[in-house]
């Protein structure tokens, strides 16, 4: 008898351009939702944007979060609940987004991913990422039921913020190897599809390169369409796999020792140098994915992190603890070998 099942769950309406925020309530109509809206969002979102979000809705409680934390979904779940609301707004970068989307899970509702910074691949994913003590989840949860990603919002954004977006993507190279590596040597289940994209989207966003600059409104909208088609892998995947390997656990464990030092995709861009090496030797092909962060205006080395050496080398030797998920980390590199590794990629 055949056996295999799949369920695959993506956003209904994606909508991405110029001054689309303005269209969220359409977006929400659209969706035959019932009850009030509850806004989740952080400092900079909230002042940027969030009044332009609570225009368009009456009824509409908002909350600000300084971090994501199980906590955070806690205080999230429990205000919903007292306002009465029917669903959730999720308004900023991947911290809000993350936590709206697990509470949203816990609350059996849905929610609308409306980024304000093209920073990460979580704006539409199926994944909560969410650190507690010594490790980091990854959380199963529904994606959201609309994207909306105003590219004039996203082009205003601090630069830095969409050269992150760029080397969460270009990471893909690497967590695709680890995820081959590990359907190999562990039998981990792998999805050619899923698999396929993710690297067809980093190779897309390479061959763009040019066109990604500062000030552009192009280069918004080029890297929110690589983010959406990265968060439909995860959710082919149903797991972050495609779009997570050994340089994102490098960059969880430098969350935990070196808290708020650099963003997300910066950390895994520079992760991503480092475990590309462990994957193909001197002459492999690290110096692709060093260029290709550089030409973008992404940080290739420690220094540009803001980090210390040996910081780097801790989080390159701990990194296999964060969680459960074999990568060509293995069950550890030692501290010579990750000295190498950094000194020959020019990381450290
Ligand atoms: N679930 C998934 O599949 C994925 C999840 N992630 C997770 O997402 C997080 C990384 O996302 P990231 O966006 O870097 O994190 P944050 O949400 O912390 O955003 C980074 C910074 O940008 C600020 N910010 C956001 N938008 C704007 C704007 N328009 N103008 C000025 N400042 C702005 C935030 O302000 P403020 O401090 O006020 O919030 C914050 O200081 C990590 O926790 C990562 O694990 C990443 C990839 C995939
Ligand atoms: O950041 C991610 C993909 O870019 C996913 O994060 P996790 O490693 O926590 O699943
Ligand atoms: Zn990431």
């Amino acid at each position: 008898m055949f056996d295999k099942s799949t369920w695959i769950k993506l956003p209904r309406n994606v909508l991405q351009g110029h001054g689309v925020l303005d269209d969220l309530s359409a977006a929400v109509d659209e969706l035959y939702l019932s009850g009030d809206p509850f806004l989740v969002t952080s400092p900079s979102p909230d002042r940027i944007a969030g009044d332009r979000v609570r225009d368009q809705f009456d009824g509409i409680t908002s909350i600000s979060l300084d971090r994501a934390s199980f906590e955070s979904v806690e205080r999230v779940v429990d205000a919903a609940r007292e306002a009465d609301a029917g669903y959730l707004i999720a308004l900023g970068g991947g911290k809000p987004i993350d936590v709206a989307k697990m509470a949203s899970d816990r609350l059996d509702c849905g929610f609308i991913s409306v980024p304000t910074a093209a920073s990460h691949d979580g704006i539409v994913s199926g994944r909560s990422s969410i650190p507690e003590g010594d490790t980091r989840h990854s959380v199963a949860a529904d994606p959201p039921l609309a994207v909306v990603a105003d590219t004039e919002l996203l082009a205003e954004a601090p630069w830095e913020l969409t050269t992150a977006g760029c080397a969460d993507i270009i990471s893909n190279y690497t967590a695709v190897k680890d995820w081959e590596l590990a359907h190999r040597l562990k039998n981990v289940e792998y999805s050619e599809y899923a698999g396929a994209l993710s690297q067809m989207t980093a190779e897309m966003l390479v061959g763009s390169a040019d066109s990604i600059k500062p000030g552009l409104e192009e280069s918004a909208w080029i890297v929110t369409k690589a983010l959406v088609s990265s968060g439909v892998a995860m959710s082919i995947a149903g797991s972050s796999r495609p779009a997570s390997g050994a340089e994102h656990l490098f960059s969880h464990q430098l969350d935990r020792i070196a808290p708020g030092s650099a963003l997300h995709g910066h950390q895994v861009g520079v992760g991503s140098i480092m475990t590309e090496y462990f994957h193909s030797g001197a002459r492999g092909e690290w110096t692709d994915i060093r260029d290709a962060l550089s030409t973008m205006g992404a940080p290739t080395t420690a220094d540009e992190l803001g980090i210390d050496d040996e910081t780097i080398i801790e989080a390159l030797t701990t990194a296999h603890e964060i969680r459960d998920r074999y990568t060509i980390l293995g069950n550890g590199v030692s501290e010579e070998a990750a000295i190498e590794a950094a000194t020959i990629t020019g990381v450290i």
